[in-house]
This record gives structure tokens, sequence and C-alpha cells, in this order.
């Protein structure tokens, strides 16, 4: 249940036990990812244990997902927040967005995930959502080779948006489940080498199954608490932004 006071949306009820996140969530690929530790900052650790991260009040950071048409954005998006998939293609126009709340290590973590239109008569519309995100997600098609070389294009786009640096980013091919292994492993080669030099990292999932999705979207979770954690730590701007008013989560 949310509900609005100062501006600022508040929850009442707890978060759902399949968003708890205790243990720091690992990479998909040691040869694609952000950081290879596999446990909690030490002082984010601290933090959470002395319940001084509750002082900092709940945040929340924004999330972009942005792609090719048809890689499978909504269904990936749908598969983590719904638990569904749906076999027949319908076209973002341009935004949508879901909200996902999570309890790391003790502290409530939310995630406002925004879903773009790859269509390029929707692009318009869909860029002037890139800004202020902590994490851009460049989707492509496994299937689909062509997809995986339009999303520097992509994240280009989305960091023109925001301040260089001040984003995580990530590369998922979809769709395995439509590939044999050894067609997923040439793919994931050529991906990786991609994720490098757009210093992402990479993961490789399936909407129609499941697989995958659930740990890539913990480990987006995990990497964006911990980072505005250590940020409001530190005193500075935290990269995340507080919750958004109800006139901007309705903009859509
Ligand atoms: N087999 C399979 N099909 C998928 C998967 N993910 C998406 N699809 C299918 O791919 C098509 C496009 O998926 P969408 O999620 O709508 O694609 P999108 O990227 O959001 O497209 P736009 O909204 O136009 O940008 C749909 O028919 C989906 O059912 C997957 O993991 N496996």
């Amino acid at each position: 249940m949310q509900q609005m006071e100062n501006g600022k949306l508040q929850f009442s009820t707890p978060v759902s036990r399949d968003r708890v996140i205790s243990k720091f969530p690992k990479w998909y690929t040691p040869q694609a990812c952000l950081q290879m530790k596999d446990h909690w900052h030490g002082r984010v650790r601290s933090a959470c244990k002395d319940r001084a991260a509750w002082n900092a009040g709940m945040k929340m950071s924004k999330v972009v997902v942005v792609g090719d048409l048809y890689v499978g954005k909504t269904c990936l998006i749908n598969r983590f927040c719904k638990d569904m998939f749906d076999r027949d293609y319908k076209a973002t126009i341009g935004v949508d967005f879901e909200i996902e709340r999570f309890e790391l290590s003790g502290v409530p973590y939310t995630l406002q995930i925004w879903d773009t239109a790859g269509q390029e008569k929707f692009k318009c519309i869909a860029s002037t959502y890139y800004r202020g995100a902590q994490v851009i997600i460049t989707v492509f098609d496994l299937a689909d080779i062509r997809t995986l070389e339009h999303t520097r294009q992509w994240l280009e786009e989305a960091l023109r948006e925001n301040d260089p640096g001040s984003c995580f980013v990530f590369l998922i091919g979809t769709k395995r489940d439509l590939l044999s292994s050894a067609e997923c492993q040439r793919t994931e080669r050529d991906a990786i080498k991609i994720a490098a030099e757009m210093q992402a990292e990479f993961w490789s999932v399936s909407s129609k199954t499941g697989e995958n999705v659930r740990e890539f979207f913990f480990r987006v979770a995990a990497l964006a608490f911990e980072e505005s954690m250590l940020r409001a730590l530190e005193g500075g701007a935290p990269l995340t932004s507080e919750p958004e008013t109800s006139s901007e989560l309705t903009a859509a």
C-alpha cells in the first residue's frame, strides 16, 4: 500500500519475503562484471546493523531500460515484477514504469524501473525519461546479433542525459531459451567484448523461462543500494533520488 506524505511516497506494507536480499548477489560472469566482491562493503554492513541506514530514510533508485524494439524489455520487467510472460508482442508507447520494493541487509530500498519504447517514432518521448538514472540497462536479443550492435548507441543516448560516471550500466541478452548452448556461448563471447567497451556488466536471461531474471534484478538492487548508502554515509549527494512526486510518477 503506498501513500503520499509531504509529496513523498510512503509504503505502509512490509516488503514481500521474496524481495529480501541478505547475501550480496553474485555476478553472471567474472569476464564482464562491475564488481568482483561477494559481500557487502564493511561500512554499509555496519550502518545496516546499527540502523544508521534507517535514519537516511527510504531511498529509491531510478533504473531505465533501453534497447531496440522487440528485444524483450517489457517481458524482462514483467517476468520480474509480475512473474508473467506474454508471447504476444505489444509495443511500448513512450514509457511505462514499475515500482519494486526490496529489503537489503535489513534496510528497505526501492527501484523505480522505467520501460522505454524501442520504436524510433517513440524515441523522442522515451528519451526525456532518461535523466536521473542510477542504473542503465541496455537490452539486446541473443537471437538477433544486430540488436547487440545497437546497444552502444542506446547507451550513448541514455548517458547523454546523465552525469558521466554516475550510472551503473548493464548489458542484457534476452531470449536465451531460443538458442542452443553452443549458439548462446558464441553470442555471449561477442557480448562480453562489447560489455567491456561499455564498462557494463553482462547477463544472459530468458523471460520466457525466468532463467537468471531474479538473480539479475537482485544484483541491480544490491549495487544501487550499496552505492547510495556509501554516498549517504560519506555525506555527499547520493546518486539516488528520494521517491519522486506523484505527478512525476503518473507522468507516464
Ligand atoms: N522466446 C522468448 N521470447 C521472448 C522473450 N522475451 C521476449 N520475448 C518475445 O519477444 C517479443 C517482444 O517482447 P517485448 O518485451 O514486448 O519487447 P520490447 O523490447 O519491450 O519492445 P518495444 O516495446 O517495442 O520496445 C514478444 O513477442 C515476446 O513474447 C524470451 O525471453 N524468450
